[in-house]
């Protein structure tokens, strides 16, 4: 398998520390100019593949003809670099769903993968349950609520910060209520998890969203309840925060690996 990855940031750094268990045949990491030396200098690299490509130019990617592309690198990545992807005829693995938000750009992806031939796959990211949300959304008349919890620091360098104050915050403290679309692109690395929801389920919209900042909080908690005349579910994810990033959560990398797998393996779940 000829894998790509745009970024080498938090998830793709984890998710090429985890191939070094599994390898790839082929990998190419693109990054920015700026991130091309420290990404060339990581020998974690070598690792997770016997031939490795590391640029700053979206046509090196373009020409080794990947088998899978997996965005990693945020809302602007998905801009310049998904739609020529999708376009190109490869299937593309979207981390930074939020960038859904954005309705001229969705709609880029969808015509770029119809054009192309290609999938855009929107993998469950930091959040489960995706796969009954998105079978009871068929049904119609679905409705989901969201509340996303972190600690005040994940919060950090948001608008969170000019809503309240962080550091001084005794309790919890909701500094965000509306719907998806306002939550994804307000918060494009903290909020891909009511994008991914509103897109399985009820749309940017219609789905409700609460951000919340949390002193007590010791990981990224991401509630949802769904209800629908076919059936109705809540569930509570409390996951660990990444070690470098305390924005993402590490299920994160894993949602990633599995989609890189369902891609390669002849069994997949
Ligand atoms: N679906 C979900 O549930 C979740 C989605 N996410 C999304 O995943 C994204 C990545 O998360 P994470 O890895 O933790 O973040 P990091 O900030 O650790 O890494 C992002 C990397 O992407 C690089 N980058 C930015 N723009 C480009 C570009 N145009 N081309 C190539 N590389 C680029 C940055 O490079 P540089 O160092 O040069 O700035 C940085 O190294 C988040 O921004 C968020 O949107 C995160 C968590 C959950
Ligand atoms: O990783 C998480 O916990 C969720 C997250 O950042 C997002 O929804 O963008």
């Amino acid at each position: 398998m000829h894998l790509a990855l745009i970024g080498y940031g938090n998830i793709a750094q984890s998710t090429v520390a985890w191939l070094a268990e599994r390898p790839v045949a082929r990998l190419t990491v693109l990054v920015r100019p700026t991130s091309l030396g420290r990404a060339q200098d990581d020998a974690a690299l070598k690792h997770a593949a016997p031939v490795v490509q590391v640029t700053d130019q979206l046509s090196d990617l373009l020409q080794g003809a990947p088998d899978l592309v997996v965005e990693c690198a945020g809302h602007h990545a998905v801009a310049e670099a998904g739609v020529a992807v999708l376009h190109a005829g490869f299937d593309l693995v979207l981390v930074s769903i939020g960038a859904m938000a954005d309705s001229d750009l969705a709609q880029r992806l969808q015509q770029a993968a119809q054009a192309g031939n290609a999938q855009l796959i929107l993998p469950s990211g930091a959040i489960g349950g995706i796969d009954l949300l998105s079978a009871l959304a068929l049904a119609g008349g679905v409705n989901v609520t969201y509340r996303g919890t972190k600690p005040p620091a994940a919060w950090a360098g948001t608008p969170a910060a000019q809503a309240c104050d962080l550091d001084g915050l005794r309790e919890a403290h909701v500094f965000f209520e509306g719907n998806a679309r306002k939550a994804a692109t307000s918060y494009p690395k903290n909020a891909n998890v009511a994008a991914t929801l509103a897109l399985a389920g009820a749309g940017f919209e219609a789905t409700r969203v609460a951000l919340i900042a949390d002193p007590a909080a010791t990981g990224n908690c991401h509630s949802c309840s769904v209800e629908s005349p076919a059936g109705r579910f809540s569930m509570t994810i409390e996951n660990a925060a990444s070690p470098d990033n305390a924005k993402t959560s590490r299920a994160t990398v894993y949602s990633v690996i599995r989609e890189i797998n369902r891609k390669r393996d002849r069994v997949v779940i």
